[in-house]
Parts: structure tokens; C-alpha cells; sequence
């Protein structure tokens, strides 16, 4: 379990990370998404110790993450491409950073295997693609087989099959009751790989909710067509209901479901000829919640 408590990071005068408060729960994927720039490594960072915070904390399990005896064991992260010896092989380099962290040598052999990198173990990591690279770092983060996994943006440019390989071992880490959160500034890519999501943006969190629950809060809008646009808007009126005339005869309603505006038409013999759920898609729900933030990174302020 991470637990981030009014964590907040500045960089001189920019308030990369603004009092952000989160719980990240084992069992289930957390995704961590925010345009480029809103602090999402920044937090990774201080969660896994390598930043120092301005203020707030940070604990995995309990306490911060320095403070374990085997921090390795406890948590481990995917953060940018660390510093590889080009000519080592992939097996000597994870043999090197288990020797350095009391991991048995056996261990190197099993994340070989579970990352898929048997074939290439022997061959130079110079001359690896940049989805094997991410697989080894990947491999390099499970030697310790920590409870918690951070990954950050670990699909950056993969191929579908790596982005495929991601998801899956992404699932099923957290199926294992592992705490697995992985940021990403792509909602697409959440929408098939998370449970749960914490949206940042601009240092702040915007949303930390279940996937299902972020696009209900878009409301369910239902597009209808009829002769008679005026009176159904009389009639369907309520508290908590929204209609909008879109275009002649059609409104798009919010706030009340197809079965109910149809319901009421009917009572005051009111003719529908189109009834049609939108589906908030998770893009648009993002969009929406992050416009301003995307349009305060674009005009050059980040
Ligand atoms: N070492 C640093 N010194 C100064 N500013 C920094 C530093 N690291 C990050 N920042 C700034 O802090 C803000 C948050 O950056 P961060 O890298 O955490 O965002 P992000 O959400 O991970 O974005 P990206 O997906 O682009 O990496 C950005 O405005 C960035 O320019």
C-alpha cells in the first residue's frame, strides 16, 4: 500500500507537486494519469525516496520507503532508463544489481523468465530495442519480488505486442495482491489496463476514483429526436435534469435514462423518433477534466 499525505515539491519558484493526498491499495491496478508536465514522476520519485519532498510524506507499507531494512523487497519502480553498461549482458546486468542487493542469484533466472527475456539474456544490452530495454528494467524492478510495483510510463513508445505485455503482467502482478500503479498520460491505454485512477494535473489531483465511476460522473446524456422539442423539454423538466436543443428537432438530455424520457413522452402522447445513450468514452471525460490544465501546459507556462 502507498499512502501520499499532503505531499507537495517545488522546484525554485514551480510548484511541481501541490499537497497531494492518495491512497494506492494492493489487489488492483492504480493508474496514475496527467498531462506531460502535471507532477506524476515528480511523485513517483518521492514516493520511491530518490526526491526529497518540500513537504508532506510518502510511506509504502507503512513507513517511507528508506526506512525499511530491504526496500527493495518492499517496493520497486520503473522510473526513466537508468544507467545500463551497454556491453553487459542483460543476465550480468541483473546479476550485478542482485548481488548488490542481497537478491539470490537464482531470482535473476525467474524475472528472465517472467519478462520474456530468455532468448536475449546472453546478448549485449547495448543493442537492445527500446521494448526489450523496458522489459529489463522491468525485470530489474521485480528481482526483489516487492509488494509494490511503480511504473512509470511504461508503454512510452512500445509496440502493440510490448504494450499488450505490459497490461497483462501489469494485471496480473496486481491479481497476485500486489500494490501496481503505473502512470501514463494516455487514457486509452488506462481505460484497458487500471481499476482504479488518480488523475493529476498541474501538481494537483483532479479525480481518484474507480474507472467505472469516472465516466459515470460525465452523467448519461441521451440524444433524442422528436417533432415536438419545446413540450418534451416541459415535460421531462426536473431537478438535476439537463436539456440542450442541438440541432431542429433534437435534444440531448442529461440527468434522466432513455427508458424514463421515453416514459414521459409517451404519458403526454408526445412522438419520439430517435432515443440514443451517448457514451461518455474515458477520453472524453479526461479531456474534459484536464482541458485546462493542457491548455496552461500549451501556452508555454509549464
Ligand atoms: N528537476 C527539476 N527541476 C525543475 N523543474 C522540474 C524538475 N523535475 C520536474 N520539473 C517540473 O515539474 C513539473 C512536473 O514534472 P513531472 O516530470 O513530474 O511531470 P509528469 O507528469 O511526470 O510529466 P511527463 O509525463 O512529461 O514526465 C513540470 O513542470 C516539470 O517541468
Amino acid at each position: 500500500m502507498i499512502e501520499v499525505s499532503a505531499l507537495t515539491k517545488d522546484y525554485g519558484s514551480k510548484r511541481a507537486v501541490d499537497n497531494v493526498s492518495f491512497t494506492v491499495h494492493p489487489g488492483r491496478v492504480t493508474g496514475f494519469l496527467g498531462p506531460n508536465g502535471a507532477g506524476k514522476s515528480t511523485t513517483m520519485r518521492m514516493i520511491m525516496g530518490l526526491d526529497r519532498p518540500t513537504s508532506g510524506t510518502a510511506t509504502v507499507a507503512g513507513r517511507p520507503l528508506r526506512q525499511h531494512p530491504a526496500p527493495l523487497a518492499v517496493a520497486a519502480a520503473l522510473l526513466e532508463a537508468k544507467g545500463v553498461h551497454k556491453s553487459r549482458s542483460a543476465r550480468n546486468h541483473l546479476r550485478a544489481i542482485a548481488a548488490t542487493h542481497s537478491v539470490a542469484a537464482t531470482r535473476v533466472d525467474e524475472v528472465i523468465e517472467l519478462t520474456g527475456l530468455a532468448q536475449v539474456a546472453r546478448k549485449r544490452v547495448g543493442g537492445f530495442s527500446l521494448g526489450m530495454g523496458q522489459r529489463l528494467g522491468i525485470a530489474a524492478a521485480l528481482l526483489g519480488d516487492p509488494q509494490t510495483l511503480i511504473l512509470d510510463e511504461p508503454v512510452n513508445g512500445l509496440d502493440p505486442e510490448g504494450v499488450l505485455w505490459v497490461r497483462n503482467l501489469a494485471r496480473h502482478l496486481a491479481a497476485e495482491g500486489r500494490t501496481v500503479f503505473l502512470s501514463s498520460h494516455l487514457m486509452s491505454e488506462m481505460a484497458q489496463t487500471a481499476h482504479h485512477l488518480i488523475v493529476i494535473g498541474r501538481g494537483r489531483i483532479l479525480a481518484d476514483t474507480g474507472i467505472d465511476e469516472f465516466l459515470a460522473g460525465g452523467g448519461q446524456r441521451t440524444l433524442v429526436r422528436t417533432d415536438d422539442v419545446e413540450s418534451l423539454m416541459r415535460v421531462i423538466a426536473a431537478e438535476g435534469v439537463t436539456t440542450t436543443a442541438t440541432a431542429p428537432n433534437t435534444v440531448e438530455v442529461t440527468g434522466l435514462d432513455p427508458r424514463a424520457i421515453a416514459a414521459a413522452a409517451l404519458e403526454n402522447r408526445i412522438l419520439l423518433y430517435e432515443l440514443t445513450p451517448q457514451n461518455t468514452s474515458l477520453e472524453d471525460a479526461y479531456m474534459e477534466l484536464t482541458q485546462s490544465e493542457v491548455e496552461y501546459v500549451s501556452g508555454g507556462m509549464k
